[in-house]
This record gives C-alpha cells, sequence and structure tokens, in this order.
C-alpha cells in the first residue's frame, strides 16, 4: 500500500472555456496537514469537488486513500469526510438527528451510530446542545457539528473547504484546535482550503494555488526562506532623518506614520545601511519573512484584496441566511 493519501496527477477542469485547474500535480503523505491556499476563484473548491468524487476531472487522474475517483467513487467516498464551504446541515433537525441521518447514509449499525455521535458531539465539546435545532446555534457552532459529522463514519482523510470563512478570529483559532487535536489522535490525513495566511502556518505542507495552476509548494519554512523577503524596519530619529534615509533608499516602504521598512535580504545591503544611518535612528530591528510576502513575491499581489473581503462577508450572511 502506498503511504500517500491523496495523490493528484495533471488534473485539468474547465467551465466553457475557463479552465479552473489547469494541470495540478500533488501528493499528501498520510497523517499530514495539507494547506491548500490561494485567492477566491484560485481553483480550491473545484479540486476539493473532484477529490470527493462531485464532480469529474476534465483530465489527469486523482486517486484518495488508494481509489480513483473516477473508477471508484463509493470506496474513494467511504474514505474520506468533507466539510464544505456553505454548510451542508439541516436546520431543521437537532444536533444529533443531524449525526444520525448521516449515519444512516452510511449504514452504521444503531449502536455505533449513537456511540460514535456521543463521542464525536464530546470532541466538539456540542454535547450540552445535542438535543437543540441547528437553527438555533452560531456559525462557529455549525462549523464545529459539520466537523463532528464528518467524522462519524471514521475517515482516513478529511477534506475542509475554507472551515473558518466568516468566522470570528476566537472561533476560527478554536476550530483550529480541534482539527490539530484530531490529526494527532486519529492520525487523519487533513487538506484544507484557506486564503486566510495567518492560518496555514502550522501545516506540514502549504501548496500555493493561483489561476488554476500550483506556483508554490513546501512546507512553511521552506517557502519563507525561498520566496519570502527579510525586512528591516526602522524608526528615524526625524523628519530630516526620514528624508535623507528615502533620498539613499527609495525602495524603502512607509510603515504606518513614521516608520521605513527597508529590505533586507542582502546582508550587505543592511551593513551598509546601518553603518551610515546608525546615528539617525530610534528604533531597528528585523521582521523575518512572512507567507504574505511569498504570496506577494510569487504572484505580485497581496492575497486579500477588498473584494475578497466582500465575498467573506457576503459567504457569512448567506449562511446566517439559513439558506436550504
Ligand atoms: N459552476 C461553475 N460555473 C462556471 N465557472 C465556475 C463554476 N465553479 C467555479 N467556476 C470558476 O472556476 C474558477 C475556480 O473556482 P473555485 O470555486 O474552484 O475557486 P476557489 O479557489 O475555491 O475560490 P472560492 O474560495 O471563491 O470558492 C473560478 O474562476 C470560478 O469562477
Amino acid at each position: 500500500m502506498t503511504s500517500a493519501a491523496v495523490t493528484v496527477e495533471d488534473v485539468r477542469a474547465t467551465y466553457g472555456t475557463k479552465a479552473a485547474l489547469d494541470g495540478v500535480s500533488l501528493t499528501i503523505p498520510r497523517g499530514s496537514s495539507f494547506a491548500l491556499l490561494g485567492p477566491n476563484g484560485a481553483g480550491k473548491t473545484t479540486l476539493v469537488n473532484i477529490l470527493c468524487t462531485l464532480r469529474r476531472p476534465d483530465g489527469g487522474r486523482a486517486v484518495v486513500a488508494g481509489a480513483d475517483v473516477v473508477r471508484q467513487p463509493t470506496k474513494a467516498r467511504r474514505s474520506i469526510g468533507v466539510v464544505f464551504q456553505d454548510s451542508s446541515l439541516d436546520d431543521r433537525l437537532s444536533a444529533w438527528e443531524n449525526l444520525e441521518f448521516h449515519g444512516l447514509v452510511y449504514g452504521l449499525a444503531p449502536k455505533v451510530r449513537r456511540e460514535r455521535s456521543a463521542a464525536v458531539l464530546a470532541l466538539v465539546e456540542l454535547e450540552d446542545w445535542r438535543d437543540e435545532i441547528v437553527r438555533s446555534f452560531s456559525g462557529g457552532m455549525r462549523r464545529r457539528l459539520e466537523i463532528a459529522r464528518a467524522l462519524l463514519h471514521e475517515p482516513e482523510i478529511l477534506f475542509l473547504d475554507e472551515p473558518t470563512v466568516g468566522l470570528d478570529a476566537q472561533t476560527r483559532q478554536r476550530i483550529w484546535q480541534y482539527l490539530d487535536q484530531l490529526r494527532r489522535e486519529r492520525e487523519l490525513t487533513v487538506l484544507t482550503t484557506t486564503h486566510y495566511i495567518e492560518e496555514v502556518e502550522s501545516a506540514d505542507m502549504v501548496c500555493i494555488i493561483d489561476h488554476g495552476k500550483i506556483i508554490a509548494q513546501a512546507p512553511p519554512d521552506d517557502l519563507k526562506a525561498q520566496y519570502g523577503t527579510r525586512w528591516l524596519h526602522i524608526l528615524p530619529r526625524d523628519a530630516a532623518a526620514t528624508a535623507a534615509i528615502l533620498a539613499r533608499y527609495p525602495n524603502a516602504q512607509p510603515l504606518g506614520s513614521h516608520s521605513l521598512a527597508l529590505p533586507a535580504d542582502e546582508n550587505a545591503v543592511t551593513d551598509a545601511f546601518l553603518a551610515e544611518f546608525r546615528d539617525s535612528l530610534s528604533e531597528v530591528r528585523f521582521q523575518e519573512p512572512t507567507l504574505e510576502s511569498v504570496f506577494l513575491s510569487l504572484t505580485g499581489r497581496e492575497l486579500r484584496d477588498r473584494a475578497d473581503g466582500q465575498r467573506d462577508a457576503e459567504k457569512a450572511a448567506g449562511k446566517r441566511g439559513g439558506r436550504r
């Protein structure tokens, strides 16, 4: 048996003439956490849908837990749990009934169903709400219930498509704590899509996708070392010092109203700068490369623009509206 949980080879997907996935290949080792990071429209959901057998690829091949998603979709489905971008819970049912229904669909025996439902509800700390109707749940509670439901049939691989969109920062952090705990305890393979860059820092592997193509794939620290920019953050002593620095280093960027940031990947540049301006500075410190700077240097733009923020708000509003 192969040690890969997911293998994707040259997968293509088109909508009309538009390529949503343009020859994507990746491998996810068993038990690892894999983050697919990209802006809205990059192709993340399309890839997850293919891996979940909801959409056939227009080219290439995908294998999950040893099952080809096109030739053995039933086998593939049994080994995966999915949390979709839009809530797929039944609002009219209680938390327990949603789990019961899922267990029935997966053909679990009544005793197993009850035991596992109780266990997964406890895992996401929703025991006290087991008999409450889901319509009354907050966005974070729904997400937790969806994660619990996705685990009920004990999948080997969990796919989560933007699991934290529209949630506040505290709830987002909590969701990630559950997922980390799960990986440690159950050796699950977890593939998460996100466009929140701060959420992929702890992933084993980050895959950056843009316009249907993978543009980089590596552990977060390797990405930062390879593509990130190191900055020198400086606070000039006064306006004259700021003007002198900007005249000498036109590539220095304003940071807030008084500070400046200078690209500092090359030690020689930093040494020369400090030799010349040390006495003109009130503060100076290094800012190590961030994944944001990795994305910027790979794509030439910020990951999140205003349109994305707006879209998050729309998605969150759609969820609150309890779509059926
Ligand atoms: N049903 C569809 N019909 C036509 N075009 C589609 C359809 N679904 C997706 N697309 C297009 O395919 C591209 C990839 O979309 P996809 O939803 O996979 O991206 P994404 O990275 O998941 O973004 P988001 O987070 O916004 O869902 C986008 O340009 C999108 O407009």
